[in-house]
């Protein structure tokens, strides 16, 4: 224990008390393994010496052993790994509570898994209701919603605990900063290759976001670095234990801007206990949706000054109003598109009145279904009349006389017409045959699910939406279609980064009108230093720095472009010296992050992040704004903070978005002029 530290005797005997309870249970634990692998192995010996002589019956029970001791094994494996986890950190917290009308204060030990040993639960898990008050309450009046209804009561003791590889490294007694202590530490520590739990120093605007069970959509508008994602993904691990009995991992799936970014944060879940959730971006979405039958061309870089006709297009289709557009379209679609006639077969007629009303009955499906539906209802109609026993049609036949009543036979055409009823038809350009621009994609599947459904997903039963500003509002109504399941949704209108997108934070809760609420101003990522600077870049006056002191922003002006690339080289070799763990690159542009890259990566050690990679890795990171969202750096360097670069109102934005990746240290070079943004005072 650190000697600044208090030193609680009692909780060194505690800890040394539970790592012996700890031993005992991972050597039944592992024994308990042991056994069940023998049993397998045994088992399936068995089953391939005999087969050929046991009968059936006998191979059946067999097989049902078999497979219960593969389940057996793999639980028995995972208590094991818990355990062994749980040595290394066996809790975080102790909280001493009395309730109501007890004399007695009881002690909890409060950590990532609960433990018990015998009858007695040692350890709770963060997720149990009791520890909530850790995250809620300072001594005092306390209470908490248990599974039986409400407990009040008085918490006589908080205590923190940080104990790595079985040691307690510190220990601190709950006082009024008792939280800011820890935080602090947890804050100052260099980055890591990927995103980390945070279930020690949980704050409590965060924990209420988190513990929200009840909410079916959630809107989390956070400023840059507020824990957006960190708590969306607690709110995960803690919706699974809450609601094991309904929801598994394989019912949740996150959509995420790019697979560096679902890289990163990939491992939260797994250290929470929890198997890895499903992660999709909006492309892959799109993949499955559109099959065989279109396909799509990747999103062009937004900040790409060319192609001023796409960019307009782009901005056309991202409006609410748009989406009011394709609404009363797809409103009139049933009467436009079905012009029915009667439908004779032999002696047997559906009169086009009796179709229409048909047609109309089903609304609530997509046109081309009710064809079907209506196809099912002409045959019943035409059996029941068949008293002499005639031959009637198939349902297959009958469904392509009904198709022959639509006016457009497929949903390109029907999207097509769209624009033409617009009076706009140059708003839509294919780059080839069958093939959208990515503006296009989600439109087309709105429509098309009006017109022929889409694939609605029966296994999610809960979407995480991160990045929630780079999404339009007919890319959410698709996904109302794809996911009528409970959401978090979460990003910043602030870090909106396609000067291309017109629509607002008012629009999408206009979209999820009946979704609560919660903005978060507090940013923990960066030092008070860098969040003070980055505050010029941002029209946000309740953006809150957490009190976490470090250098200032440093701002260099080079003489000319050789002068500036000297003095990159300078920073990136003090940085392989510095022991700090991830620097940042950050230009402005994919194009521009290559540039450098191809550059300086004859003499460094450099990761390219482009829009193609996959992964995340410590080091130095070569990178564009884009890629970097989300994502966070040791040290950050903003190679071209110049006028010439960073002028315009999106551009602020961007470099607003670049300067909060740095938790640690920011730099920021220019030649010739700096960016209006940025004030030298
Ligand atoms: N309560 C907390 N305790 C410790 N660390 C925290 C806490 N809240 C947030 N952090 C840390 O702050 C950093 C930013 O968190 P996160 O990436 O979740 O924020 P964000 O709001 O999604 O950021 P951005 O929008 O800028 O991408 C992470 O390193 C995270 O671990």
């Amino acid at each position: 224990m650190k000697s600044h530290d208090t030193v609680f005797p009692d909780e060194l005997e505690h800890l040394a008390m539970i790592q012996s309870r700890l031993d005992a249970a991972l050597q039944d634990a592992e024994a308990s393994a042991g056994r069940m692998e023998r049993q397998y192995t045994n088992t399936r010996q068995y089953m391939s010496d005999a087969r050929g002589e046991i009968d059936p019956n006998e191979m059946f029970q067999t097989e049902l052993l078999l497979k219960q001791a593969d389940q057996t094994g793999a639980f028995a494996a995972e208590v094991c790994l818990r355990l062994a986890k749980l040595k290394d950190s066996p809790y975080f917290a102790r909280i001493d509570f009395r309730e109501t009308g007890s004399q007695e204060s009881f002690s909890y030990y409060i950590g990532r898994f609960s433990f018990r040993h015998g009858y007695e639960l040692l350890i709770f898990d963060w997720r149990a209701p009791i520890s909530g008050m850790f995250y809620d309450c300072e001594p005092g009046p306390a209470g908490y919603e248990a599974p039986a209804g409400r407990i009040d009561g008085e918490l006589t003791k908080k205590r923190q605990f940080c104990i790595k590889d079985g040691f307690m490294e510190y220990a601190i007694e709950s006082s009024s900063n008792i939280q800011d202590d820890v935080l602090q530490r947890e804050l100052s520590r260099t980055s890591s290759e990927k995103m980390k739990s945070i279930i020690s120093t949980i704050q409590k605007e965060q924990n209420q976001i988190i513990r929200n069970e009840h909410a079916h959509t959630l809107i989390i508008q956070g400023v840059a670095g507020s824990g957006k994602t960190s708590i969306a993904l607690h709110r995960i691990a803690f919706l699974l234990y809450r609601l094991k009995h309904q929801l598994s991992a394989r019912n949740v799936t996150i959509l995420s801007p790019n697979k560096v970014f679902g890289d990163y944060i990939s491992n939260v879940i797994p250290e929470l206990g929890e198997e890895p959730i499903f992660e999709l971006a909006f492309s892959d979405l799109a993949e499955i949706q559109l099959g065989q039958t279109v396909g799509f061309e990747p999103e062009r870089d937004p900040l790409d000054p060319d192609h001023d006709e796409y960019h307009q297009r782009t901005r056309f289709k991202s409006t609410i109003g748009f989406k009011q557009l394709l609404d009363a379209y797809i409103k009139k679609l049933p009467d436009t598109v079905f012009q029915p006639s009667d439908y004779s077969f032999g002696g047997f007629t559906a009169k086009k009145e009796w179709i229409q009303k048909r047609f109309r009955a089903y609304e609530k499906h997509p046109v081309k279904q009710r064809l079907k539906m209506i196809a099912d209802d002409i045959c019943d109609l035409f059996a029941s009349e068949n008293i002499m026993k005639d031959e009637i049609p198939r349902t297959g036949a009958v469904l392509k006389n009904l198709t022959s009543m639509l006016t457009i036979k497929n949903s390109l055409a029907l999207y097509r017409d769209f624009y033409k009823s617009l009076k706009k038809p140059s708003m839509l350009v294919l780059p080839s045959k069958r093939t959208l621009e990515w503006a296009d994609v989600f439109p087309y599947l709105y429509l098309t699910a009006a017109f022929e459904g889409l694939k609605e997903s029966k296994i999610t039963r809960h979407l995480v939406i991160d990045e929630m500003q780079d999404y339009t509002p007919v890319q959410y109504a698709v996904i109302n279609l794809l996911f009528p399941c409970p959401k978090t949704i979460l990003g910043d209108f602030g870090q909106s980064l396609n000067p291309d997108h017109l629509h607002t934070l008012e629009d999408l809760r206009l979209l999820y009108h009946d979704a609560e609420f919660v903005m978060l101003n507090k940013s923990y990522r960066s030092t008070y230093e860098i969040i003070s600077f980055a505050k010029q870049l941002q029209d946000n006056p309740s953006l809150e720095a957490v009190k976490r002191h470090g250098e200032k922003p440093v701002i260099t002006a080079c003489c000319d472009n050789r002068d500036k690339m000297n003095q990159i080289k300078k920073l990136l070799s003090s940085f392989e010296k510095s022991g700090a763990m991830s620097l940042g690159l950050i230009a402005k542009t994919n194009t521009e992050a290559k540039t450098l890259y191809d550059i300086l990566s004859k003499e460094f050690d450099l990761h390219l992040i482009s829009p193609e990679s996959s992964t995340f890795h410590n080091g130095i990171s070569v990178t564009s704004v884009q890629m970097a969202k989300g994502l966070e750096f040791d040290e950050v360097l903003i190679p071209d903070a110049d006028s010439s670069s960073y002028r315009t109102d999106y551009d602020r934005n961007l470099l607003y978005i670049a300067c909060t990746r740095a938790m640690h240290r920011l730099t920021l070079m220019y030649v010739d002029e700096l960016s209006p943004f940025v004030k030298t005072d």
